[in-house]
């Protein structure tokens, strides 16, 4: 298996004292890795500097082992991202969206629009505007559009915030079957536990700003362990580490 995301020391921190700390993860090919932790825990913050959206104090981050600080064309060329609630012309027919998107991506044709809209399950409503699609159609959208180049690798931050459960259920199966049918890798953040659970081979737990566990998901299965129960152990170790590192009074 080949990394696909490798993530090295990874600082950034906020002038309030917030933010991420030496934060260390490794996406291999055809992972659907779970980027999990609580709000604010740090997932848009290192998501936004894996996608050049922000910078790192320090540290080091290879995508398809190129360097985004230094070969950030090269690293983000077979990389898709949805990063927040997806953005679209709302006055303007899903398709049409997409075929002002294609422009950015030379050699892309419309036959990728018809192939990308089936993908994500919106072929019967391409043509209705946008402003009358559900939050989960929109987020779909979003997902089309991040797919339009061909991705290798998918980078979603909360792709199923606010959706309702029939939203979640299409979003997750649609990931699923984008990996297993397109071979895409994912990376995947959310603050929904068995959400991750469902969907991931892979799991990064995050806690204020320092990833406390990575894990493939089948080896907490075989200790019996659910993913709920692996994260409430590693908060409470955290928690007594510090307890007893604390000067005593
Ligand atoms: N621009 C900023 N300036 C100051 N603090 C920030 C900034 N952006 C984020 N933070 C803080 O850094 C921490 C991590 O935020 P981040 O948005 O990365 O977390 P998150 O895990 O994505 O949470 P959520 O699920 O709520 O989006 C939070 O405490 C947040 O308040």
């Amino acid at each position: 298996m080949k990394p696909v995301v490798e993530i090295r020391q990874l600082t950034k921190v906020y002038n309030n004292s917030r933010g991420v700390h030496e934060v260390n993860m490794t996406v291999q090919q055809g992972d659907i890795y779970g980027f999990f932790g609580p709000n604010g825990a740090g997932k848009t913050t290192v998501m936004k500097i894996i996608t050049g959206l922000s910078k790192a104090q320090h540290g080091e981050v290879k995508l398809f082992g190129y360097d985004i600080s230094t070969q950030y064309e090269q690293a983000m060329a077979k990389v898709g991202v949805l990063i927040e609630t997806a953005e679209a012309y709302t006055y303007m027919s899903g398709r049409r969206n997409l075929e002002l998107a294609v422009r950015f991506y030379p050699g892309i044709g419309g036959e990728r629009i018809d192939e990308v809209l089936e993908l994500v399950g919106l072929t019967p409503y391409q043509h209705e505007k946008a402003a009358g699609y559900s939050l989960g159609m929109k987020q779909r959208l979003g997902l089309a559009m991040a797919l339009l180049s061909k991705p290798e690798l998918l980078i979603l931050d909360e792709p199923t915030n606010g959706l309702d459960i029939e939203g979640m259920v299409q979003m997750r199966e649609i990931i699923m079957r984008l990996a297993r049918e397109e071979r895409i890798t994912f990376l995947i953040s959310s603050h929904l536990i068995h959400e991750m659970e469902l969907m991931c081979n892979r799991i990064g737990i995050l806690h204020q700003g320092r990833l406390v566990r990575e894990t493939l998901v089948a080896e907490l299965v075989q200790s019996g362990v659910t993913l709920e129960q692996a994260y409430l152990r590693e908060i409470d170790s955290v928690r007594n580490v510090r307890k007893e590192e604390a000067p005593h009074a």
